[in-house]
């Protein structure tokens, strides 16, 4: 192997197609679930460069024949580099991190910051924060043991200006997971989270509501390795290349999720924008009529709307977790609160809009009669708006939908979102 990633267990890893894409060389996944295993790789030196995931930052250490010295201070090494057979380590993490706050104007002079948890990755997130000059930086963790406070201890004293997530609470599959409550914290001006997957954590989401500035580590992600190129080329770091590559990932893996009046056009746009964008369609009608066994008017007549919407909130859960899908929902999935947020959690939400009158009004058991159609939008409408990121017009042709939505999401992508 020449150039590639090393860690227990890597699954899906976007790190290839970064590198493949900055580097032009090709980059293994090369799984060592054992100790033993990277102990072997590592006394081999038969690689150019890698870069060391979980559990291996440390362990690389002893193999280098010379580690940066701000790699050593972490006590973390995810970039080794093998020149003429001597090993180099570094830890490209670092800039990843000052990247993504510098990014985004996050400035950590004279603030207190919270960094959520105590592994390997606080480290790297406490080294760049004290280097910019924060006053103090708290490490939260459950058990408050070796010089950390609880979290509840850091929701009691309600201090600090900026948080972190460095700990792998709300990660898929544990979507949702969040240990503090930001409300708790009056003078909270930015959230960063190293986790990338979902890309709006639940502590994400919750600082978005609260109007605090909120931002993933999917940036820090495409940076640090930006930033492990340049080491393994032995070229200069070209940081233009992380906005292009953080757009086009997130343009490929985001969900777009479609919401408005039963028969604004949902599934049939959502079908026709999935073909466009190279998207897998989800069709949560469909999804809930497979776990139930039956047709939703038969949902609703024989169980009541209360049980459908429980089908509903249960198949949102689940899709809304997974990655590059169009995701047409039932018009009704705004009335369960919780509902949208889910959806927002890995991409935007559009709302479809088209004229009453041209509303279908058979075949749905909500929507019989004109007269109740009305209502109903004036009901829903608050809903379809706050559930949303942007609406789209479905009055005219199809195909024009398809191409005002695709406009929407690529502008969900602006600088800032
Ligand atoms: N732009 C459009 N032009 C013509 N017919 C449309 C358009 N959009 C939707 N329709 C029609 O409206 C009906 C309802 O669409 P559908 O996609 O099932 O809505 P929803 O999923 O929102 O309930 C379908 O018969 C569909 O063909
Ligand atoms: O508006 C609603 O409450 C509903 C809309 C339907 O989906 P469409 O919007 O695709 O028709 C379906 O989920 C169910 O009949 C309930
Ligand atoms: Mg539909």
């Amino acid at each position: 192997m020449e150039y590639g990633l090393i860690g227990a267990k890597l699954g899906h890893s976007y790190s290839r197609q970064i590198h493949e894409e900055i580097g032009g060389y090709s980059y293994e996944l090369k799984e060592l679930p054992t100790r033993a295993d990277a102990e072997a790789f590592l006394e081999a030196r038969d690689f150019k460069a890698v870069n060391v995931t979980i559990p291996y930052k440390k362990l690389v250490i002893p193999y280098c024949d010379e580690v940066e010295p701000r790699a050593a201070a972490i006590g973390a090494v995810n970039t080794l580099v093998n020149r003429d057979g001597k090993l180099y380590g570094y830890n490209t993490d670092y800039d990843g991190f000052a990247y993504l706050a510098r990014r985004h104007g996050v400035r950590f002079r004279g603030k207190t910051v919270l960094i959520l948890g105590s592994g390997g990755t606080r480290n790297t997130v406490a080294a760049v924060c004290r280097d910019r000059g924060a006053e103090r930086v708290v490490t939260l963790s459950r058990s408050g043991a070796d010089g950390c406070i609880t979290y509840e201890q850091a929701e009691a004293s309600g201090e600090g200006q900026i948080i972190v997530n460095a700990s792998p609470a709300g990660m898929y599959p544990n979507n949702g997971e969040c240990l503090l409550d930001l409300k708790k914290f009056p003078d909270l001006e930015a959230v960063l989270d190293v986790v990338y997957n979902p890309f709006r954590t639940e502590l994400l989401l919750r600082a978005e509501e609260l109007g605090i500035p909120a931002y993933c580590g999917m940036e820090m992600l495409v940076a640090q390795a930006v930033y492990a190129s340049a080491r393994f080329l032995d070229r200069k770091v070209d940081l233009s290349h992380v906005e292009r590559i953080h757009r086009d990932i997130r343009r490929q893996v985001s969900n777009i999720s479609l919401i408005g009046m039963p028969g604004c056009g949902k599934s049939t746009v959502g079908r026709a924008l999935a073909r466009a964008l190279g998207k897998t369609y989800v069709d949560l009608d469909d999804v809930i009529e497979q776990v139930a066994k039956m047709p939703i008017p038969d949902i609703f007549a024989q169980r009541g709307e209360d049980v459908f919407r429980k089908y509903e909130a249960d198949a949102v859960r689940e899709c809304a977790k997974n990655h590059g899908q169009v995701i047409a929902c039932g018009g009704g999935v705004i009335k369960t609160p919780g509902n949208a947020r889910l959806l927002r959690q890995n991409g935007p939400v559009l709302w479809i809009r088209r004229p009453v009158e041209k509303l279908p009004t058979t075949g749905r058991p909500l929507s019989m009669g004109g007269h109740s159609l009305k209502k109903m939008e004036a009901e829903r409408t608050p809903l379809y708006r706050s559930g949303s990121d942007a609406a789209v017009d479905n009055f005219g042709r199809l195909s024009d939908t398809v191409r005002d939505a695709v406009e929407a999401f690529d502008q969900t992508f602006d600088p800032g979102n």
